[in-house]
């Protein structure tokens, strides 16, 4: 898991990640007996007190902290090396690591999209059946403005339209060639999370923008951390589901459908 530490996974990680171990645990028969996790992320703070939390609760023997910045590729590749050799597998991967900054929109790309292509490559090196892995399942967190335009952050939507466009595109090439992996994406709405905080700042030269974008928050609501979780299970545990965008509304969630060319 990438960039599960500050934010949506974080609050929720206990409640609902092991609550859902036994419908994982049975997608793949090389799991063994029990749920494993690394957890990767660059910011080792909010690290070290997660992992205090999870290992009190579940053991040390079944959780893994790495560091890790998804613009490294040497980074995510010793990283996915080191849950390997620690684990013995990777079955399920979520791309969780995302900023909005219309300021720095050049590294907002390259975290929110390139960091989730990279770690999608390097994964499937572990992952994919034709290379020897069992198979697995791929999360991307995508957005709400990953299927609508968010106006007051043209990059952000730019990034989140590239991650939807990309799981749908992978895993139609995943399965087409065999690899027995799927690939879906999360789309949450607004969740109170470090990212939604201080907007204005986060607005760069469309700052002028923030009312507008505050209605939008009044109008959608703030969605629940343990909803994004749920979304998320669903989309690991479902194996229907792959090349699936789940929207997250405060009050449903609800599955979008691809839009083909020639609709
Ligand atoms: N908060 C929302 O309203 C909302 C809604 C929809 C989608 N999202 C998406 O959810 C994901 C998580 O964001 P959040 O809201 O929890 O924000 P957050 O800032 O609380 O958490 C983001 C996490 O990503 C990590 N991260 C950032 N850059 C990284 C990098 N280069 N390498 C590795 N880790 C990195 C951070 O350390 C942090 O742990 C993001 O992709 C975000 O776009 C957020
Ligand atoms: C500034 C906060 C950024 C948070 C970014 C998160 O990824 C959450 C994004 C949440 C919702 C985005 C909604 C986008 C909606 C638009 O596409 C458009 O459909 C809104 C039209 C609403 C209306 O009818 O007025």
């Amino acid at each position: 898991m990438i960039g599960a530490f500050v934010g949506i996974f974080e609050a929720q990680f206990s409640q609902c990640f092991w609550a859902h171990e036994e419908a994982a645990l049975g997608l793949w028969t090389d799991c063994g007996s029990s749920l494993q996790v690394a957890l990767l992320d660059m910011n080792k703070t909010e690290a070290e007190s997660l992992m205090q939390t999870l290992t009190k609760q579940y053991g040390q023997e079944r959780l893994l902290f790495l560091h890790c910045d998804v613009e490294q590729e040497e980074q995510v590749k010793a990283a996915f090396q080191k849950t390997m050799d620690t684990f013995g597998g990777i079955h399920i991967l979520c791309n969780n690591a995302g900023i909005l900054n219309e300021s720095t929109w050049e590294k907002m790309i390259s975290v929110n999209l390139v960091g989730v292509i990279r770690a999608t490559y390097l994964v499937l090196e572990h992952m994919n059946k034709l290379k020897g892995g069992q198979g697995g399942v791929i999360v991307n967190t995508a957005s709400l403005a990953g299927i609508g335009p968010l106006v007051s952050c043209p990059v952000y939507t730019a990034s989140k339209h590239g991650v939807v466009g990309f799981t749908r595109a992978m895993s139609a090439a995943s399965a087409l060639s065999g690899y027995g992996v799927r690939v879906n994406c999360l789309c949450p709405g607004f969740v109170q999370t470090g990212l939604f905080s201080n907007i204005p700042a986060r607005l760069g030269p469309f700052s002028h923008l923030k009312d507008g974008t505050q209605l939008l928050v009044e109008k959608f609501g703030i969605v629940n951390m343990s909803q994004v979780v749920e979304a998320f299970f669903e989309l690991v545990t479902d194996e229907t589901k792959d090349g699936a965008a789940l929207l997250v509304f405060q009050q449903e969630r609800k599955y979008m459908p691809a839009v083909s060319v020639t609709d």
